[in-house]
């Protein structure tokens, strides 16, 4: 299992104006991995993150999911393709249920006809139900079943960060892009967040890319990390590689590490 390759960066970079947010950065995810990366503000990792889920294109390099290329394909088609992701400022639907938050991700990946819908065919009743059901079993497993009908903006903030999680799993991705998913938690939820995440993992079958600056929870669930500087990769390696690599230690010199 491990041997598969899921993801390969190759070399890629990409520009703002005179600035190289991101700099002929290269990494291999291979299938179930669950990989961190890290490195100091400004490092370039949303950036990445950007790249690879079709926010931005490349200026160069390239980008192969599944073998395929995926640079600069629309946010949609990577999410189609099986890559889904969370965001450091959480966008989900302030307005709407907790519930139809889920069912959204749904009809994002699902081929069902519009054709269904505008006329109210039986299937689209039949996928309304499931997509209920299937929302319904992932809010359990995120223990928001019982807030089903409440406004996503009114849940508490550790709530809400795991309802965008539960929202992108609903896209069934083999590839899921978590950008600081603990951050804002309390020590208690983080530490159930690492359980979390350490089991979804597992039942969904997923790799896992997280963006991370609480070092505890990195050094704890990755199985390796890369490190970013300045858009530049400047170290690899299992946690406590990382957590003795020089250059490391140097780039968040005054930062905890
Ligand atoms: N759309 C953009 N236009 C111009 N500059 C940008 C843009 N997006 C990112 N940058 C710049 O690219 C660099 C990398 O930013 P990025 O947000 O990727 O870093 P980061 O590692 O995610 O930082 P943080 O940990 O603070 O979130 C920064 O200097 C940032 O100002």
């Amino acid at each position: 299992m491990a041997n598969t390759l899921l993801l390969d960066v190759k070399q890629v970079s990409r520009s703002f104006g005179g600035l190289k947010a991101v700099s002929d950065v290269s990494i291999q995810i291979y299938q179930g991995e669950l990989i961190g990366l890290i490195g100091p503000n400004g490092a370039g990792k949303t950036t990445l993150f950007n790249l690879l889920t079709g926010v931005y294109e490349p200026s160069e390099g390239q980008i192969l999911f599944k073998q395929e290329s995926i640079g600069g394909l629309k946010p949609y088609k990577i999410t189609q393709k099986g890559a889904a992701r969370t965001f450091q400022n959480i966008r989900l639907f302030g307005n709407l249920s907790v519930l139809d938050n889920v069912k959204i991700a749904y009809h994002q990946r699902s081929k069902h006809s519009i054709f269904a819908s505008i006329f109210r065919l039986p299937s689209h009743f039949k996928g309304e139900q499931e997509m209920t059901e299937q929302g319904m079993e992932l809010l359990k497993i995120f223990r928001l079943d019982h807030k089903k009908d409440e406004l996503a903006k009114n849940l508490p903030y550790g709530e809400q960060r795991r309802l965008e999680i539960a929202r992108a799993l609903a896209t069934r991705p083999k590839l899921l892009l978590l950008d600081e998913p603990a951050a804002g938690m309390n020590p208690q939820e983080t530490q159930e967040l690492m359980q979390l995440i350490r089991w979804i993992r597992k039942e969904f079958d997923l790799t896992i890319l997280l963006i991370e600056h609480d070092m505890s929870l990195v050094m704890n669930v990755c199985d390796r990390i890369y490190v970013l500087d300045q858009g530049q990769l400047i170290a690899q390696g299992t946690p406590a590689e990382i957590q003795l690599n020089p250059r490391v230690i140097e780039a968040y010199l005054g930062q905890e590490v």
